[in-house]
């Protein structure tokens, strides 16, 4: 069995790790943090975990997590930062959900977290956790930076047409939206409920963490300057995200050989659904499940390419996400305790 600890077992990516891997049939939970909630029967404040988890939040500091084989950072960006060199240091395998491994660039990252990276030396070893696109370095990562919810969408929904050269590199544009609980589960006015129910809101415009993040993993894929306008909003739903995706193509290619090439990219991946050409997938088509759906739209048969892309935030968007690299990292299926079908309605 994998011993696993999770720092930050309160918050929402936490909870959703706990769900998951209660049910895992090769992991054993060893350790679940908490500062405020040090004592507490997990069970006690979480009622859906009663008969599945029996531990006790633990303060991270009266915890000894190197009796762990793999930690999760469930925690907000920085503090994985400060102990995954202890961690690794003492053999334990380290999955951040987090930032603060995604952005290869020290001064990058500083410039849009706004916090110093304490840990730079560790920033090349790091594997960036979107396993459709990085599975084999996943399989022999020991420290894993977990993909942020809106990069993955981006990332799946672009990878395919700039693999094969098809588009427009400087002009990519993403609209995208995301539930509240994409903002985590700590108390703030623009999360409550009389501010974000019958409401609908873009924000970051002028510019957000995750175009950097994005356009710095989507430049692997291609030698023209990558150029990115992504906006995110938030949408009165407690789950879920949809990315709208726009791409110029430059070359004359037909719609069918468009979808062949996400069918034939995708096709050995358990958790990318590439539905009809001119589906609407719908978010709740993903809902508690692992799976992120996408489908082609050529309007007009113009070249202008729409691709649409949803997922659970919380499943494929974070947990679920490095649920599946944990499980390539320990030798396993990478679809291990991940079958979850969406809930619906
Ligand atoms: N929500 C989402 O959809 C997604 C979130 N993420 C990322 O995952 C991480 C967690 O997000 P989310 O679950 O939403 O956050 P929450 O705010 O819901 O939870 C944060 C958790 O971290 C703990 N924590 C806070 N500060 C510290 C600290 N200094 N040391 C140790 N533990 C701490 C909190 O418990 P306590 O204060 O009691 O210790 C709590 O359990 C974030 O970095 C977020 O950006 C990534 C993708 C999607
Ligand atoms: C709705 C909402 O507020 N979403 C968060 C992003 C979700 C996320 O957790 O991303 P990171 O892991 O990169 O922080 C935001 O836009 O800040």
């Amino acid at each position: 069995m994998i011993k696993v600890g999770i720092v930050g077992g309160t918050g929402y990516t936490g909870v959703e790790l706990l769900r998951l891997l209660a049910v895992h049939p090769d992991v054993q939970l060893t350790a679940i943090t908490s500062r405020k909630e040090d004592g507490l029967p997990v069970a006690d404040m979480f009622p859906s975990l009663r008969g599945r988890v029996n531990l006790a939040f633990s303060a991270p500091d009266n915890v000894d997590l190197t009796k762990c084989d793999v930690v999760f950072f469930a925690t907000p960006h920085g503090v994985a930062m400060a102990q995954a060199p202890a961690l690794l240091a003492a053999g334990v395998k380290v999955i951040d959900l987090a930032a603060d491994f995604r952005i290869k660039d020290k001064d990058v990252f500083e410039k849009w977290y706004k916090i110093p990276h304490t840990c730079p030396e560790l920033l090349d070893e790091a594997v960036y956790g979107l396993v459709e696109l990085n599975r084999e370095q996943i399989k022999g990562a020991r420290l894993i930076a977990n993909p942020g919810c809106y990069p993955t969408t981006m990332q799946l929904g672009f990878y395919p047409l700039l693999k094969a050269k098809l588009i427009d590199t400087t002009s990519l544009i993403a609209d995208s939206k995301s539930g509240v609980s994409g903002a985590g589960r700590k108390a703030e006015i623009g999360t409550l409920f009389s501010e974000a129910s019958d409401n609908f809101k873009a924000y970051g415009v002028s510019g957000h963490r995750h175009t950097p993040e994005t356009s710095a993993q989507l430049q692997r894929y291609t030698d023209s300057p990558v150029s990115l306008v992504f906006t995110p909003h938030l949408v009165p739903m407690i789950r879920g995200m949809h990315s709208t995706l726009y791409a110029r193509l430059t070359s004359d290619i037909a719609n069918e050989d468009l979808q062949a090439l996400f069918e034939k990219e995708y096709a050995g991946s358990a958790f990318v659904d590439v539905m009809p050409f001119g589906s609407h997938p719908e978010t709740r088509s993903t809902r508690g499940s692992n799976m992120l759906r996408l489908a082609l739209h050529r309007p007009g048969n113009g070249n202008m390419l729409v691709i649409l892309v949803v997922q659970d935030n919380l499943v494929k968007g974070a947990s679920g996400q490095a649920v599946q690299c944990m499980n390539l990292m320990f030798g396993l299926d990478e679809t291990t305790g991940l079958q979850q079908i969406a809930l619906l309605p």
